[in-house]
Formats: C-alpha cells, structure tokens, sequence
C-alpha cells in the first residue's frame, strides 16, 4: 500500500442507469480514479462505489439482470465505502415506506440496508416534483451546498448509529419539505436525497467521499 492520503483510490459509478458520466466526471476532478461498474470483477476492482439517481425499482431489476445484486450487497458487509444519491439513497437505505409491493412475489425495490434508515421515495410532493435550495453541509466547508432534488426521497427514520449532514432549511418554498432530512452518513456509506453531480463547478460532495474512501 503506497501512502494512503495522497494516493488517487479507485471509485466506481453504477453504470446501469441515470446520471453516470456526471459522476464519473465530478470524482475525476475530485482526485479519484473514477471507473463505470456493469460486472461483478468491475465491482471487485474499486475501493468505493457511488449509486446513482435514477429509478429504485428499475436499478433493483437491472442489478439482478447484470448479476451485480448478490456482490454488491456482500461488498456492503464487507464494509466498502458507497455514495447514493436520489435512488442510490433508496437503494442504501434500511427499508422505504411508500413501497409499492406487487400482489405477489418480491417487492420491487430490495434496498440493501447499509444505512439505517427509513426512506419514503415519493417524498416531496407530486405537482412540484423537482426543486433547488442552498443547505449546509454538515462536514462539507465553504458556505451553503446547491441541492437539486428530482422525485426525491427524503428520510423519515434514522438509527442511532446514523448521522445527519443536511435537512432541507425552514425556510423554504417547497411545500411540506422544511426540516427533511436530506444527508446521512453511517461509517464509510452516505447519502443524499439530492444530485451534486448535476451542479457545475462544485465538486464538495464529491470530495467528501473520495476523502472518506481515502481514509477507509
Ligand atoms: N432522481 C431520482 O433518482 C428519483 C428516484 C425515484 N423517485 C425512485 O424511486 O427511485
């Protein structure tokens, strides 16, 4: 092992769906080594891995499909550090309240349970789905961060082992949203409700856990 601060380590970006090259890009310019994850010995080659948005139950159907489900969550075990944002925090989370379970057979979302947290995926309202605030970042320096939630979950629950980074501020527009928790973190694994990789020029979040990859 080489000198573990100043070394680029090797993150992975979920490649089967939603905002991949975003990732790919921001963990580029935020001194990782950024690489698309479809195969189980891509997976097996990263130190660290980020989920991203997209859509839970689609992301539950095509883990399956590409046999990365099963290896993926032993990784989680195993304590690898992870990132989700927006559906990659469905996916990371403990349990979803709003699950839309079919009459029979497996729920159509199977988050893995490294966070543990409740979330409730359609969370902030149907008329208004998306919308943008400025949060502080509990962990992350240098002023507010640019949140940009799209059919985000929010957290509902969270355990004791779990920390708060961000909820959205009481004063904001967005109906029923003030307060939400919007960031968590437990051990080397966090999450966001929002998308840091769609805001140009601020790679903080990104940072944030290229340093908590670094530091595992
Ligand atoms: N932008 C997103 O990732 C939306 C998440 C979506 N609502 C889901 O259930 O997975």
């Amino acid at each position: 092992m080489g000198d573990v601060t100043t070394a680029r380590p090797v993150i992975g970006v979920l490649a089967l769906q939603g905002g991949v090259a975003e990732h790919l890009a921001a963990l580029e310019r935020s001194g990782a080594d950024a690489r698309p994850v479809r195969r189980p010995e891509e997976l097996a080659a990263v130190h660290g891995l980020v989920l991203p948005g997209g859509e839970s139950t689609t992301m539950t159907r095509l883990l399956d499909v590409f046999d990365l489900y099963e290896p993926l969550r032993q990784r989680l075990v195993d304590g690898m550090p992870a990132y989700g944002s927006c559906a990659g925090m469905i996916m990371l989370s403990g349990a979803v309240a709003d699950e839309d379970r079919p009459a029979s057979g497996a729920p159509a979302v199977r988050p893995f349970g490294a966070l543990d947290v409740v979330v409730r995926r359609n969370a902030f309202g149907r008329q208004v789905d998306s919308f943008e605030t400025d949060l502080d970042f509990t962990g992350v320096d240098g002023g507010p961060v640019h949140a940009v939630f799209i059919r985000a979950p929010w957290v509902e629950k969270v355990g004791s082992d779990v920390r708060v980074l961000a909820a959205v501020p009481d004063d904001t527009a967005q109906d029923g949203a003030a307060g939400r928790i919007v960031a968590v973190q437990q051990g080397p694994v966090f999450a966001t409700s929002f998308h840091p990789e769609l805001v140009r020029g601020d790679e903080r979040v990104h940072r944030y856990f290229v340093q908590i990859v670094r530091a595992h």
